[in-house]
């Protein structure tokens, strides 16, 4: 972070700091990192920020209620810099509880009414009601700000002060119980208190209205209705606050534009409705501080700081009355509960510290820092001290802080004890490190199914699972994975290489990350995992999501490889994740005057490190192959080549972070790019943006099953009327989880596959999808050939035109409706994930020979190793995570290939002959097999499903922007041969 000390006029004590660059902008000036406008150019900044998201010419009918606000204009504003609002005046925020006779009036606006009110609302407003869709809402939110304001009430004054409850301590001989008594008062406690505010019959508010109120949804519609009522001020309010937590909504954002330029709303009336009180200080604090107002700036940024710290305690306690699945055991289920509470008051800060539309990291860091830099300016040199010491707390390497403590120590009237750091900041930090320090001691701990904030990778568990004597290094060699050079090798200690940790799909996945980020002077350009969540946050896009996810798991499945590879007796934390990309800088003839290395730094030789550590640690996994350009290099002393490695995707080199190394810039200009890890034995060094974003992507995925998630009898009526059939259930297939169903595809259908696998298959592909190995002999008999398809391939031919676009589509939706079938059918009330998907054709080889004996897959489970005695273990090499499994057959013209359930001896039980359109769908523990296919070719598409979304196929979600991709080119080719007539 930079500094408020370096602004404008300098006290002459500062006069030895650094300066920063000058804004560019003529009427801007800088304070903290940021570029703000002066007080001449004052205006609701967010708003500015909002146009730079429109720069282009747009032209949208923004209502669907018909006619709407339009606009049509050209906006070119240079406003890349991301600036606060510190225009907005405060409103009355406080939600204060209401008085006992006014309860017994709000007991009638039970949650029922808030319900009632929102559903009258968007009923109003859909008839064209105007003035009722204003006032049920206004009351709708209204009642709801109070509710909610009433329970957090209730649940921060029991958790200070239980002693409301009557209940005596509890004591017991029961170990369990003895925890439990402090618990059992608050409780008791909270339901009192809201028993007596909220009336004995309150029911809480069901998750999907929460979910509108605090994404703001009512003031979408008010600021229509607002509009139709000739209200712009109060439409130009209501717009601004939805704009502020739906900045990614273009039509919304046009509606602010025209409220201001149209119909000339003035700025001061853009408020945000739900501001917290903390907030408004804060652009008052920063109002001051542009106008140097220091007393103002004290005032401002201390009352910014009480009502943080009060929202912050607010946070905390929500985060305990959020609703959450529970485990069935108490133990699990108390856990369960638990480790979400955990997660979400992790995010507490950044919830507080987004500000209008842009998160600020250090946003209580830099309170300090105003305060110290006001308190200086007005010569109360105790208080600017007791702030350098608080700001110290947060950064104790600042040399700018240290600096000016400096400074403050020469001042007569400061003493060293002045330098003490105020105690909200201690106890604040420390209720963040027992928060990490809970996340990092629960770490190994798994929530159940869709729960699992902690991520798994496969290799992990397996890792877990070995004993250290375990030939650990062959099993990785079965996914592909193996060493290539050791220390012995490569002329040092602590360096190996090993090639195949990433797949080529893994590859070009993480790599479509890499773009817009900035260049740097030597050339590299740097991705972060705080950069993802920012862009996360700011487009909910789905295939941005998939590819941050398959990143995580990348970072898994190579800190996992490097940790047995060492085997290091304290575990490897990572410290810092990034993508690093090199390329010839824009002075490309000019020669660096420093060795590139992979962290995207320049080093030049005096400070190459001399020592080797095993306490810091880097790996470089290469996202693409190159056959010529690019290498990395180990360096010996001497700074000569040790031993040069050509770049190859999945490739991993690691050293320790001490070691000497380099890499050549590719000459032709193309982007040399790897994934960087350091690690660090420390586990306070941990990167808390790894968990943030586990945790991140984990809630995005929650909200969108959530908003997609539909009544199983609905859906099953759905599939009726469509043709399909149950045909076979639990007891003709002798077990509970199975059953057949008809015509889930129509013949047209499964030609369509079928003639895909017969002409896009690579022989083999996607049969081991860790690391493909084409091979045209099935793994299972010699007598037949395995042709097949991923998901994953026939996107990419359908984006290369390879595919028929048709036939993805028919693809992809066989798949989800199989998908959709399993988990209604069996009406799973978590949501089931694709696993793998793999479309697979088995031909006999030799049609002569139908006195095979052997089967077509012998007998197994899809989720566990079957051993000799019968029982079925969960370990690797089995896909633990499946949870139920589908094949969708598609044709019945050869011999043999049944389909078979079996006994754990492994005889049959109940076959079942495919056809087009048949699904059989199953438990995945359950076991089973195909008879040998004696002639002919049998095709099925081949369904795997989980309900841990960690293992989700994220290939599903590339494949169908393929297929919206190309269906939107051939719309835009129809209307243009439409236009040529
Ligand atoms: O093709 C079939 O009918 C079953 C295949 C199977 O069980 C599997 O691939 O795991
Ligand atoms: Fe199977």
């Amino acid at each position: 972070m930079s500094d408020p000390l370096k602004k404008g006029q300098l006290h002459s004590a500062y006069s030895n700091f650094r300066l920063t660059s000058f804004c560019k902008h003529k009427h801007t000036v800088r304070y903290m990192d940021r570029c703000v406008f002066t007080r001449s150019t004052l205006f609701v900044i967010s708003l500015l920020t909002l146009l730079s998201l429109i720069n282009s010419c747009l032209s949208l009918d923004s209502s669907s209620a018909g006619e709407g606000v339009k606009i049509e204009q050209k906006l070119n504003l240079d406003l890349n810099s991301q600036i606060v609002s510190i225009a907005e005046e405060p409103q009355d925020e406080s939600a204060q509880l209401p008085s006992k006779s006014f309860q017994k009036i709000f007991q009638e606006f039970q949650s029922k009414t808030i319900m009632d009110l929102y559903d009258g609302g968007v009923k109003a407003y859909e008839n064209q009601l105007w003035y009722s869709c204003a006032s049920k809402l206004e009351r709708a939110v209204s009642t709801y700000k109070l509710t909610t304001r009433i329970i957090s009430n209730c649940r921060l004054n029991c958790k200070k002060d239980p002693s409301q409850s009557k209940l005596y301590n509890v004591t017991s001989e029961e170990e369990i119980f003895q925890h439990v008594g402090f618990l059992l008062k608050i409780a008791d406690c909270l339901r009192n208190c809201l028993d007596e505010s909220l009336g004995v019959d309150y029911k809480p508010l069901p998750s999907d209205y929460v979910h509108l109120f605090e994404t703001r949804m009512p003031y979408q519609y008010l600021q229509y209705c607002y509009y139709k009522l000739d209200q712009p001020k109060k439409a130009a309010a209501a717009s601004y606050t939805y704009f502020l937590a739906n900045h990614e909504d273009p039509d919304n954002t046009l509606n602010v534009v025209y409220y201001r330029d149209e119909l000339h709303v003035p700025e001061s009336d853009f408020q945000d409705l739900e501001r917290a009180p903390y907030k408004a200080h804060y652009g008052r604090a920063l109002r001051a501080y542009v106008e140097e107002d220091w007393k103002s700036v004290i005032s401002h940024v201390e009352q910014t700081l009480e009502e943080y710290y009060l929202e912050y305690e607010r946070c905390f306690s929500d985060c305990e009355g959020k609703e959450f699945p529970i485990g069935q055991e108490f133990s699990t289920g108390v856990t369960d509960w638990l480790v979400y509470i955990l997660a979400c008051k992790m995010d507490c800060p950044f919830v507080l510290n987004k500000i209008y539309t842009e998160t600020i990291e250090n946003f209580l860091q830099d309170m300090y820092h105003y305060l110290q830099f006001a308190y200086f300016h007005v010569q109360d040199y105790e208080k600017a001290a007791e702030a350098t010491e608080t700001y110290l707390l947060f950064d104790s390497s600042s040399e700018i802080m240290q600096k000016n403590k400096e400074i403050l120590k020469a001042k007569d009237q400061v003493r060293d004890e002045d330098f003490k750091p105020r105690q909200e900041v201690v106890d604040y930090l420390k209720s963040q490190e027992d928060i990490h320090s809970l996340v990092r001691s629960m770490r190994a701990y798994r929530l159940p199914n869709e729960a699992n904030t902690e991520v798994k990778e496969p290799l992990e568990s397996l890792a877990e699972q070995q004993s250290p004597s375990e030939d650990w290094m062959s099993r990785y060699e079965q996914h592909g994975m193996h060493l290539i050079a050791k220390s012995v090798d490569l002329n040092r200690q602590w360096r190996f290489v090993s090639d195949g940790l990433f797949s080529g799909e893994k590859c070009e996945e993480i790599f479509t990350l890499i773009e817009g980020l900035k260049k740097g002077p030597h050339g590299s350009e740097i991705f972060d995992l705080k950069r993802a969540q920012q862009k996360l946050k700011e487009n909910l896009d789905e295939e941005y999501e998939a590819s941050l996810g398959v990143l995580v798991r990348a970072i898994g499945i190579v800190r996992q490889y490097t940790m047995h590879y060492f085997d290091p007796e304290t575990p490897y934390v990572i410290k810092k994740s990034s993508l690093v990309c090199w390329s010839s800088s824009d002075k490309s003839e000019e020669k660096l005057d420093c060795y590139p290395q992979e962290d995207g730094t320049c080093v030049k030789a005096d400070a190459m490190p001399q020592e080797l550590t095993s306490n810091l640690y880097t790996t470089v996994t290469y996202l693409h192959s190159a056959d010529e350009d690019g290498d990395f290099v180990f360096l010996n002393e001497d700074m000569k080549a040790d031993r040069t490695f050509g770049l190859k995707c999945g490739r991993t080199v690691g050293f320790s972070t001490g070691d000497r190394h380099t890499l050549k810039i590719p000459k032709d200009g193309s982007k040399r790019c790897a994934m960087v890890l350091k690690y660090s034995k420390d586990p306070k060094e941990e990167e808390k943006d790894y968990t943030k974003l586990i945790i991140l992507l984990h809630k995005v995925d929650q909200l969108r099953m959530a908003s997609a998630s539909q009544q199983p009898e609905v859906i099953m009526k759905r599939f009726a009327d469509a043709g399909v059939k149950i045909v076979k259930e639990a007891k003709e297939l002798k077990a509970k989880e199975r059953f057949v169903a008809d015509k889930v595809a129509s013949e047209a259908q499964c030609s369509t596959l079928i003639n895909m696998v017969l002409s896009a298959a690579l022989v083999g592909d996607g049969y081991i999808h860790l690391q493909s190995k084409p091979s045209a002999i099935s793994p299972h008999t010699e007598h037949e050939m395995f042709r097949g398809v991923t998901i994953y391939r026939a996107g990419k031919l359908a984006h290369e035109d390879v595919l028929p676009v048709g036939a993805l589509r028919d693809f992809l939706e066989l798949s989800e409706n199989s998908r959709l079938l399993v988990e209604k059918y069996f009406n799973l009330t978590k949501p089931l994930y694709f696993d793998f998907t793999h479309l697979v054709c088995r031909t006999a080889v030799d049609d002569s020979n139908k006195k095979r004996e052997d089967l077509s897959h012998p007998v197994h489970a899809d989720n566990c190793v079957l051993k000799p005695d019968g029982s079925c273990v969960k370990e690797y090499p089995a896909f633990i995570e499946r949870d139920y499994s589908a094949l969708l057959y598609l044709n019945d013209d050869f011999d043999g290939g049944e389909f078979f359930f079996a006994h754990s001896n492994k005889t049959e039980q109940v076959s079942i002959r495919p056809t087009c359109g048949r699904l059989v769908g199953f438990n995945a523990g359950h076991f089973h097999g195909v008879r040998a296919v004696k002639s002919g070719t049998r095709c099925a598409l081949a369904l795997w499903f989980t309900l841990d979304p960690y293992f989700k196929e994220l290939a599903h979600v590339v494949a169908r922007k393929a297929l919206n991709d190309k269906e939107e080119q051939q719309r835009q080719r129809e209307k243009a041969a439409h236009e040529d007539l």
